[in-house]
């Protein structure tokens, strides 16, 4: 059986498995066609183990037709192989001679994810595949690889405990942020990512080659900002002065600074003039209104966030100085490590284009983010129980101590003093706040009280 054989009698089923994936982005749009742009068999003459880029279609406009192209690897087995959870299945083929056969989503195969790293760390062409090797010592070929449980918005595999490689599930032509900004920090010298060791590329239809894979130094001994902020703001409950993270927040301010620093003087950077300044109050204002649309909750506080806009415009008269940043900053994406914070996930928003989120932009859009994300530590706290004001009155003091120490940690490391620019910060965390209500109405509708609620502090300031 040939690998279009494969893939015809595959599609049914990827069909049905694909909306039930969380890096799925196409949710609540109906598939109106499955194109496969390119497969390749990750062993010569094995068509069961293949690596698929697959064009999503959602209608058309004009006749071309309208979609993302996504990356798939897919195992074929005769049995289901054994630990792979049930969300990893995708079925049973029910065609040509795989009749029977189950279809997996093969990150979940330790061979499979282990032959990729065999080609990266040969750095070698395979079929439409080029995988690309950085400077340094060689990588180990022979490691299987272990599907990573993280929640994200890609997949990862883990290589014993020196290597994780992110396969970036909607491909866009064109090299990926993550891979871009990860190598320009790398080759600066920075230790505040994990080093580059290799990534893969394809060229798709004609277009410049697209990013596929990124492999990155693994850190065993990190741990989450996300998971020790929530473990801090668990103890609230029970003891009101629990151990001090605004310590950790400080020092995060200033690795964030220190990140910025280097990408602004290894990446280009520009100054936004008055008119720039107001389209970019403008394009705020354009996403929150996309934003009433897809969750109506939101139209009440349309005209104060509008308003808040337009003061960052009249705030900067003479615009403002933009470069490279993170673009999706979060604790979730912060690991402390024993050298210090280590920052993740250089890729910027899921929602926005490639294009978009290679602009260069004001720095302070990060801190913003880092900002929210206190806010949602806090907010987690309270979320599903019974109201408790006196427990809400802490959540909002840990929030706020801790953001008071990031923005003086970014000070401190040499970044712009948020406090000294209040329209632009409040209008920065209304946008993400924005964000965040449509990402979460997609993704997490529980959640979606989260940023609602701070869309509607912010609305009060206003
Ligand atoms: N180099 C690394 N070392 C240790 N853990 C990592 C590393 N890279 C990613 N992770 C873990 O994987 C999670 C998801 O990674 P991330 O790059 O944010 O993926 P995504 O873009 O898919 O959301 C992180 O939150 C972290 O827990
Ligand atoms: O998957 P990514 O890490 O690239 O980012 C997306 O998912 C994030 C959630 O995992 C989301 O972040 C939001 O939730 C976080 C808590 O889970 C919170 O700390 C962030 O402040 C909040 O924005 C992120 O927005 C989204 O792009």
């Amino acid at each position: 059986m040939g690998v279009s054989e494969l893939i015809q009698a595959a599609l049914p089923l990827i069909t049905d498995w694909l909306p039930t994936q969380r890096w799925y982005a196409g949710k609540g749009r109906a598939i109106t066609g499955l194109t496969p742009v390119v497969g390749t068999p990750l062993q010569v003459g094995d068509p069961s183990l293949l690596h698929l880029l697959l064009r999503v279609e959602h209608g058309a406009t004009g006749g071309t037709p309208q979609g993302d192209i996504y990356q798939l690897l897919l195992g074929t087995r005769t049995e289901e192989p054994a630990g792979i959870g049930p969300g990893a299945v995708l079925g049973r083929l029910t065609q040509g001679p795989y009749d029977g056969a189950v279809l997996y989503d093969a990150v979940h195969d330790p061979e499979l994810t282990g032959r990729l790293l065999e080609h990266l760390a040969t750095g070698d062409r395979f079929g439409s595949l080029s995988f690309r090797r950085t400077p340094g010592p060689g990588l180990p070929a022979n490691l299987p690889g272990r599907a990573s449980t993280a929640e994200q918005s890609n997949s990862s595999v883990i290589y014993g405990t020196s290597l994780i490689l992110k396969l970036f599930r909607r491909i866009s032509p064109g090299t990926n942020p993550d891979l871009e900004l990860s190598l320009a920090l790398s080759r600066a010298g920075s230790t505040r990512i994990p080093r580059v060791a290799a990534w893969f590329e394809s060229r798709l239809e004609r277009a410049e080659p697209a990013t596929l894979g990124l492999l990155q130094r693994y850190l065993p001994d990190a741990e989450d900002g996300w998971e020790l902020a929530l473990d801090q703001v668990g103890r609230l409950k029970g003891d009101p002065s629990p151990g001090n993270f605004a310590i950790e927040a400080h020092r995060l301010g200033r690795a964030t600074a220190e990140v910025h620093r280097v990408l602004a003087r290894s990446m280009p950077v520009a100054r936004l003039d008055r008119t720039q300044t107001r389209q970019l109050a403008t394009a705020m204002a354009d996403r929150l209104d996309s934003a009433v649309a897809a969750v109506p909750g939101l139209l009440r506080y349309r005209s104060a966030l509008r308003s808040a806009f337009q003061q960052l415009a009249d705030a900067h008269p003479d615009g403002m100085p933009v470069q490279r940043i993170h673009g999706d900053l979060h604790l979730g994406q912060a690991m402390r490590t024993p050298q210090g914070w280590v920052l993740l996930d250089f890729e910027g928003e899921p929602a926005k284009t490639v294009a978009e989120r290679r602009e260069p932009q004001t720095a302070l859009r990060d801190v913003a983010a880092m900002l929210r994300s206190f806010d949602y530590a806090a907010a987690h706290l309270l979320a599903g129980g019974p109201v408790d004001p006196e427990l809400a009155h802490l959540a909002a003091a840990w929030a706020a101590r801790n953001r008071t120490a990031y923005c003086a940690g970014y000070t401190a490391g040499g970044g712009t003093d948020p406090a000294a620019s209040p329209e632009l910060m409040r209008a920065l965390e209304i946008d993400k706040a924005v964000y965040e209500v449509v990402y979460e109405a997609r993704h997490r509708p529980s959640w979606l009280p989260i940023p609602l609620a701070a869309i509607n502090r912010l609305a009060l300031t206003v």
